[in-house]
């Protein structure tokens, strides 16, 4: 290798590992809020509606306050991990690489379903449960080098980690274990095989952190395009960072400096509720085609209008909430796990509302 190469390499090296010769470009952004702003501008059969938002404003500040919603709230479920540890790091990303796309055509009594701890999981919570039992049987199913290692990680462990408590299987299992198996490539060629050290060279930036998963990871790079224009998502990037904000309760591994960059996470449950609360509008043929239960396929022009619009729609509450309390610490998140909370207790009561869209994708 020639000087010259040698110079570019080792410039390379300190480059990546401590931003040495790299010109300012500036604090890192993820574009996902702009973009959304674009959709919302450009949206014909999606709308928002203001004075329901500033309704909603209310009611979700006052119940946010009532159970004294914070980080704290995402440790307490039975289900997370409660060690702020390296333990509690891997689990996160494991999770959030694979936290797309439960819903199933079946039945309550016939859909995918873990049961642990005496219950019966579906939906996300099926997600983190099965993780728990993994781990319970001594399988390290949050280790990276655990993924790319075929002779122990073989499709049959796979599919015993995956197992369910009735006929149907995990929704795209094959796509969720090649999520596994490139994560874990990425993460041994670029970050010494540690999640750690890829949280490590975001140096304290959510925006950074969710553009390093997008960048390095191509089953995190959530974009679509909208009228021409590519528009970023990013929604497991970004609940990975709030999960790893919340889990750690802003603190150590879970401290960001730009923490409020981080916008809603565009899936299928958020944009019913913001529906139920009269905030988000369906044009009629979207509307039943939703009400008909009818695939709406991943990077249609709906889909994008449904996603970029909740995430405005949320932006819009949050900027209500501060009208309303100024001094209030309230940011996208928060409210967002809020929304998610509600909408599953108003499922759990059985609360009639119009059912979620039906798109499948590993983006959310
Ligand atoms: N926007 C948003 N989407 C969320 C969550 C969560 C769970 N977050 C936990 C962490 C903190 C909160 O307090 C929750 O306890 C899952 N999802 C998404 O929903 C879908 C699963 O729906 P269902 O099949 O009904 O379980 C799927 O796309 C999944 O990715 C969230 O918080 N926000």
């Amino acid at each position: 290798m020639s000087d010259d190469e040698v110079d570019l390499e080792l410039l390379d090296l300190l480059r990546k590992r401590f931003g040495i010769g790299v010109k300012d470009e500036g604090p890192p952004e993820t574009k996902v809020l702009d973009n959304a702003q674009f959709i919302y501008d450009n949206s014909i059969d999606v709308a928002l509606d203001m004075r329901s938002t500033k309704q909603a404003a209310q009611l979700v500040l006052q119940e946010m306050e009532k159970r004294e919603y914070s980080t704290k709230t995402w440790s307490e479920h039975e289900l997370h991990p409660k060690a702020k540890d390296e333990n509690t790091i891997n689990f996160i990303f494991t999770m959030d690489l694979l936290n797309f796309s439960f819903w199933s055509k079946k039945s309550e009594e016939e859909r995918f379903a873990v049961v642990y701890k005496g219950k019966r999981w579906t939906g996300y919570f099926s997600l983190v449960a099965l993780l728990q039992r993994a781990l319970e049987q001594e399988i390290p199913i949050t280790s990276p080098d655990f993924w790319i290692d075929e002779e122990r990680c073989t499709d049959d462990v796979l599919r015993t980690v995956f197992s369910s408590g009735t006929e149907e299987e995990i929704p795209m299992f094959d796509e969720r274990v090649r999520c596994l198996r490139e994560a874990g490539q990425i993460l041994t060629e670029e970050f010494d095989g540690s999640v750690v050290t890829l949280i490590e060279d975001a140096k304290g930036s959510a925006a950074g952190l969710v553009n390093l998963l997008a960048e390095k990871f191509p089953c995190f790079r959530d974009e679509g395009t909208f009228e021409r224009k590519k528009v970023r998502f990013l929604k497991r990037p970004q609940i990975l960072v709030a999960d790893l904000w919340a889990a750690f309760d802003g603190e150590g591994y879970g401290e960001f400096n730009d923490i409020d960059k981080i916008t809603m996470f565009a899936d299928y449950r958020i944009p019913q509720m913001l529906h139920s609360l009269g905030i988000l509008w369906y044009c009629p043929p979207l509307e039943n085609k939703i009400r008909r239960q009818e695939i709406i396929e991943s990077g249609h022009s709906w889909e994008m209008q449904i996603r970029g619009c909740s995430i405005w729609a949320v932006e819009l509450l949050r900027r209500e909430i501060l009208k309303l309390k100024p001094d209030t610490h309230v940011n996208a998140i928060l409210i967002d796990f809020f929304l998610y909370d509600l909408a599953k207790e108003k499922e759990e009561d059985g609360v009639d509302v119009i059912p979620h869209h039906r798109t499948r994708s590993i983006w959310y």
